[in-house]
This record gives C-alpha cells, sequence and structure tokens, in this order.
C-alpha cells in the first residue's frame, strides 16, 4: 500500500494497445457474467464447473488491469491496493464464494476505470494544446516557389504562406497581408484580432502558431523556431510545473506518512480477531480486509491533484497560464493586488503630448537629440518619443548617439558631442547637475499637475526643455477594479515608477490607492512590507516589476503571449493583454480552493464512517469496495466541475460597488 497516487500519477502506457475506454468495456464484461453466473448459481440452471467457467471469466476481465497495475508496482519494488484486491478476489475463489470475489472485482475495476476516464479528461485539456500547431507549413522559397516542409524545419527569417481559414504554422511577423486571426487557442479572447503588416502597432503585426487565420491569405516571416513558439513554451511550461505540489498536497503527503503505518498495523491485528471472537481465521481476513479497503486514503490522494489539475485547465482554456497548485491555491487567497501602471492599467503605449524648448534652442535640435538618445532604449516612454518624435520632425535624425545608460526609474545618459541625459529631475540631483530655473520647473510641474508624465532633456551643459507625454487607460481597467472590489478584494494599489501627480491622476479615475516615484527596488520592499500583513498579487508587464513580483505571493504577467521573460518569470500569466482575466483567475483559485476542502471532507468522512462499520463486522468487503470507489468517484467529479468553472456575472455589475 505503499504507493497510494495509484489513481493519478500512473500513466497507463501498457493499456492503450487495447483502445479507448478498453477499461471501462473490461469492466461491464465483468459485470455482465458476474450476473449471469449469479443468476445460474441461484437458480441451479447449469452444472456447477460450468457457472464457475464463468464467473471465472467475470475473473479475468476484473482483474486484468488490476494485475497489469500490481504488476507495474511490484516491479518497483512496492504493492498497493490493486494487489491487496486481487489476494481477496483469490481468497474468496479459494473459500468457494466466486460471486462475492467478482463482485469485489467489478466495482473495483469500474471505479477505477471511471476514475481514470475523469482524470484523462482533465489531463487532456491541457493535452489539446499541444496539439493546436499544425504539422506542416507552406514556406515560399526565394524563386517564389511553395513547398510544404515540417514545422520543425522552419527556419527564422523563412517566409510562409498563410491559406485563409488554416492555423498560423509559426510565431512570427506578417510581411504582406490583411486578415482577421482568431487567437482564441492562446488568449482565451474570442474576438478575432486584425493582423496587418503596418509595423506601427506591434501587436497587429505579431502572429502566434496555433491560433487561426481569417478570411484573407497572409504572409508571414517566420521570427521564432518550433521549440519556442509561445504554444510550445505554453505547454512546457504547464506540464513541468504541474508535478509542483501544492500546500494542501504537501500536507496531505505527510498526513499519509503517518496514517499508513497505523492502518496496516490494524490490519495485521484484525488478522487475529480469531483468537478473541468466536470465528473462523477466514472471516477474520476477511474482516481486515474490508477495513483495508475502507481506510486505503486513495480519494484523500486524489482530492487535490484532481482539482488543482482541473483548474489549471479550466485556466488555460481562458488564455491564463498557471504554474502549478501552488500558483492556483495562491490565487484563491489574494486579498491584496498591487499594480504596476505603464503597460498594465494602461496600455504602455504613450503618445507626446507637449515640446517645450527652453531659450533659442528649436523644436528641431530638440526632438533630434532626443529621438537619436531614446532609439537606444526600449521604455514605453523612449518608443513615445521615437515614434511621434520622427512624425513632428518628418524625418530620422542622422546623429549617432553612443554610451546609452539606463538610470532605473529616473531616466537616461548617453553621448552625442557631449553629454546628453533625460529624465526626471530625480536623474539631474543624482548625478549634481544644478535643476533648470525656476520659471522651467515651474512649467514642468504645472505639466505633470496636469497628468503629464514630463521629462527634462539636456545636452552638452544646458536644459534644452521638456517633453511631455501621455498613456492612456486600459478599456477594462475600470471594470477590472470594480470586479475585483465586488468579489471582496479591498486593498488594491497602483505603484509606479511615474511622477506622483500623474499615477494619483490615473488612480483617482480608478478609485484606488497610488504610489509613485518609486524605483523598482523600492516597489519590491513596498510588497516586503505589506507581505506580513497580506496576501499580495503584484500585477506587471515584467519591464521594470520584476524584482516586485519576486517578492509578492504571487507574480501576475499581463499580455504575457510573446513576451518570453513575463510568461517564464511570472506565477500566473494573462496571456492575452485583457485586465479583466484577473478578477477570473482570482475567482478560479477560490472556487479551486473551496472544491479541494470540500473532497478532502468528502474523502476523510468516508474513511472515519466505513472504517469502524467494517471492523464491527456491519460493513462487508463488498460495501466497502462500493463506498471507497463511490467517494473516490465523486471527488473526482467534484474537481471535474472547475473545467466548466464560470464567475459569477453579477461580479461586473457596478452598482453593486456603489452599495459597498
Ligand atoms: N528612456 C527613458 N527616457 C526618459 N525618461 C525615462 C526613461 N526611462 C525612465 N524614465 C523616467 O523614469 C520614470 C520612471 O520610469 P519607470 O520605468 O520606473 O516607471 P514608468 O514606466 O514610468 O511607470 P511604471 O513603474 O508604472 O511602469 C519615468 O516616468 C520617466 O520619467
Ligand atoms: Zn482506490
Amino acid at each position: 500500500m505503499s504507493s497510494h497516487h495509484h489513481h493519478c500519477d500512473h500513466h497507463h502506457t501498457h493499456i492503450h494497445f487495447l483502445g479507448k475506454n478498453s477499461e471501462i468495456k473490461f469492466s461491464i464484461i465483468c459485470g455482465i457474467f458476474l450476473l449471469a453466473g449469479f443468476l445460474l448459481d441461484t437458480f441451479n440452471i447449469v452444472s456447477k464447473p460450468i457457472t464457475i467457467g464463468i464467473f471465472l471469466i467475470s475473473y479475468i476481465f476484473g482483474s486484468f488491469y488490476a494485475i497489469l497495475e500490481a504488476y507495474e508496482t511490484m516491479k518497483k519494488g512496492k504493492f498497493d491496493i490493486e494487489f491487496l484486491m486481487l489476494v481477496a478476489a483469490i481468497g474468496a475463489a479459494v473459500l468457494d464464494k466466486w460471486a462475492e470475489g467478482a463482485l469485489l472485482l467489478f466495482l473495483f475495476s469500474l471505479g477505477h476505470s471511471l476514475e481514470h476516464y475523469a482524470m484523462n479528461k482533465a489531463r487532456n485539456a491541457i493535452k489539446s494544446l499541444a496539439n493546436l500547431s499544425p504539422k506542416t507549413a507552406f514556406k515560399k522559397t526565394e524563386n517564389g516557389k511553395i513547398t510544404e516542409i515540417d514545422i520543425n524545419e522552419i527556419n527564422i527569417g523563412d517566409t510562409l504562406i498563410v491559406k485563409p481559414h488554416t492555423k498560423i504554422p509559426a510565431d512570427g511577423k506578417v510581411n504582406k497581408g490583411r486578415s482577421y486571426v482568431n487567437q482564441a487557442s492562446i488568449t482565451g479572447e474570442s474576438m478575432p484580432v486584425l493582423k496587418t503588416d503596418n509595423s506601427d502597432k506591434k501587436e497587429h503585426i505579431e502572429v502566434f502558431a496555433g491560433t487561426i487565420n481569417g478570411d484573407e491569405t497572409l504572409e508571414i516571416l517566420a521570427t521564432k523556431k518550433a521549440e519556442d513558439f509561445t504554444i510550445s513554451r505554453l505547454v512546457k511550461l504547464i506540464s513541468e510545473n504541474q508535478a509542483k505540489k501544492s500546500p494542501t498536497q504537501k500536507f496531505a503527503d505527510k498526513f499519509e506518512k503517518i496514517y499508513v503505518p497505523i492502518v496496516l498495523g490494524l490490519v495485521i491485528l484484525l488478522n487475529f480477531a480469531f483468537l478473541l471472537l468466536d470465528e473462523l481465521y477466514v472471516e477474520s481476513f476477511y474482516r481486515s480486509m474490508a477495513m483495508l479497503v475502507a481506510a486505503s486514503p486513495c480519494a484523500l490522494a486524489i482530492s487535490t491533484p484532481s482539482a488543482v489539475l482541473s483548474g489549471i485547465s479550466r485556466a488555460a482554456q481562458k488564455g491564463i497560464l498557471v504554474k502549478g497548485g501552488k500558483a492556483l491555491e495562491a490565487l484563491g487567497q489574494i486579498n491584496f493586488v498591487a499594480f504596476d501602471k505603464t503597460g498594465t492599467l494602461t496600455i504602455g503605449e504613450p503618445k507626446i503630448t507637449e515640446i517645450i524648448t527652453f531659450g533659442n534652442t528649436t523644436q528641431q535640435e530638440l526632438l533630434e537629440i532626443s529621438i537619436s538618445a531614446e532609439m537606444l532604449s526600449d521604455h514605453p516612454i523612449a518608443k513615445a518619443i521615437v515614434k511621434d518624435g520622427i512624425q513632428k520632425l518628418g524625418k530620422h535624425p542622422e546623429k549617432h548617439v553612443t554610451n546609452l545608460v539606463a538610470h532605473q526609474g529616473k531616466g537616461i545618459s548617453a553621448e552625442y558631442q557631449g553629454k546628453i541625459l533625460i529624465g526626471q529631475p530625480s536623474l539631474f540631483e543624482s548625478l549634481n547637475i544644478p535643476l533648470p530655473s525656476l520659471d522651467e520647473l515651474n512649467i514642468f510641474h504645472k505639466l505633470e499637475a496636469k497628468a503629464n508624465t514630463s521629462i527634462l532633456v539636456y545636452h552638452k551643459d544646458k536644459y534644452l526643455g521638456i517633453i511631455s507625454i501621455q498613456d492612456t487607460l486600459r478599456d477594462d481597467a475600470e471594470k477590472t477594479i470594480i470586479s475585483l472590489r465586488n468579489i471582496g478584494i479591498k486593498n488594491i494599489e497602483m505603484l509606479s515608477g511615474d511622477n506622483q501627480n500623474v499615477a494619483d491622476s490615473i488612480a483617482k479615475h480608478l478609485s484606488i490607492q497610488a504610489k509613485g516615484e518609486l524605483l523598482p527596488e523600492e516597489k519590491a520592499q513596498i510588497i516586503k512590507n505589506k507581505s506580513h500583513q497580506f496576501k499580495i498579487a503584484m500585477v506587471g508587464d515584467g519591464v521594470n516589476d520584476a524584482p516586485a513580483m519576486v517578492e509578492s505571493d504571487i507574480g501576475i504577467a499581463m499580455g504575457a503571449a510573446g513576451s518570453e521573460v513575463a510568461m517564464e518569470t511570472a506565477d500566473v500569466a494573462l496571456l492575452s493583454d485583457k485586465l479583466s482575466k484577473l478578477p477570473y483567475s482570482i475567482a478560479l483559485g477560490r472556487q479551486t480552493r473551496k472544491i479541494i476542502k470540500q473532497n478532502l471532507c468528502i474523502s476523510l468522512g468516508v474513511v472515519a464512517l466505513l472504517m469502524p462499520l467494517t471492523i464491527l463486522g456491519i460493513a462487508n468487503i463488498g460495501w466497502a469496495v462500493l463506498i471507497h470507489e463511490g467517494s473516490t468517484m465523486v471527488v473526482v467529479l467534484n474537481a471535474l466541475r472547475l473545467l466548466k468553472f464560470n464567475m459569477k456575472e453579477k461580479a461586473y455589475n457596478p452598482l453593486i460597488q456603489q452599495s459597498i
């Protein structure tokens, strides 16, 4: 009985040769012959040897898989409940209690086959993800010829043709064409997304393997090899992390370590009952077997894994990557949510709103220096300055800037015929450079007060001016905050590296708390301090909030499809950039915890009831097997409910929030 995870852990490689569901079919055949044998026996229709022959057939079908499994575990030097069940059945045959033995095998095999079937259902939800990407792709060679190649032969830079209504074979960029693509398989979003070769908007050009092309042909350039496709990584990350045990699972394991020896001790004791009671040894043996079946912690062992597996599968269907049971259970305990601002609550594509020049500096000078320097940075602010700046300037600046240094949370420095500095006043303070004149600073602060993220531009000993930019709030940000409140999350805070005024104006709009002007390590410190009191989720895009994510109980990355870092480092990754997946994830985590608790109650409750009944001889081994397998089935089916979990719609009702 040392391996109790026989229901869930081992993979039935040896079973598939007989085809799908053969386990259930065998069990049903066992049942039919059992019934026939029973009827023939009670009504004395045929001679004894024929009845025994019929029972024997029932035995063979009922014990087939149990023998295979018992053999597999015995090869590993262990033995488990299958083995004991076989011993009991053989015992029954020896005692000429064929019907009883066949019933035992029938109930046992039926219970186990249904249970395996149910667990496979949860597992297949994840496996089907792996089958999403097509096996071949149409590659366009230099001479314009199109050949069909294997997915694994795709090289970075290959031109691939995607016909209408077929699956996109690789992660890549649209090279030619314009088509709506259904990305539900990855992001869980059923609304098709327009993909074009217009590189201005990153998300409109990037395509993912396994998503489905709409009405038009697309020509794409592969940007990754097959093993690096988002979908391949997703599957890999889910399966790697599945093995990680959740806290409840670890507890169940510890419990079993103490529990199993106690039960085995009791079984041995019960075997000697005939010395005290007026009964035969066989009867004592049967009582001990009944008790053993009653006490087997099969349902307990499967309580948590089945729920976790179903929960993770459900999350994956919704475009949420949850890395293991630990993360899923933690999601359900969250009572504090911290948000990063840029790219999380906001879209992360800011636009230039104002350009102010100082003294006799021209706008052209200011822009040329700023664009040339920011070209080397990949901060969202830098991208805004480059993109909008070039448009305002009407050309690409030709200045060769070197030595870019990113000063985390403050700005950048670089070289072009002297020093370039672009960033917040704190950048200049930290480098001991005098701030601009009071008048100039006044303009700067006025812009900030109007919720403009403003930066000072400095070149060769003088300030050239100010660039102001503004980002837009995600359109589901407000709804998400309301929804979080509605499910009872009272503590919501925004942690930003941006100016306090800007942070405040956004926070006010969402009616949440905000802390601004934070360096990445300060964000982490805040989370750390709060983590004594709260279960904290840090939601970010992984750009400057990675340290804070590490400190939080659970790091949640936004819009992670395509961003490998975010997918690898976060505990939970929302693959679409829909913030509204966040309340759903928390609700799913809670439901998983609820189901785990129910399962533990059911499995422990059944053992607590059934064990005394078998010891007292009230329930015989048939009842014990029936109830034991029944409770295990109930536990698995209860867990499978998670595969259909939906959040209650009323969580989105803003009216509810007003009454809080
Ligand atoms: N490349 C850059 N060019 C100019 N200023 C920058 C640059 N990078 C950072 N800064 C300045 O540093 C500040 C903080 O940047 P940081 O990346 O920590 O946060 P953020 O992106 O503004 O907001 P959040 O922390 O909410 O994502 C910015 O608001 C900006 O003033
Ligand atoms: Zn069992």
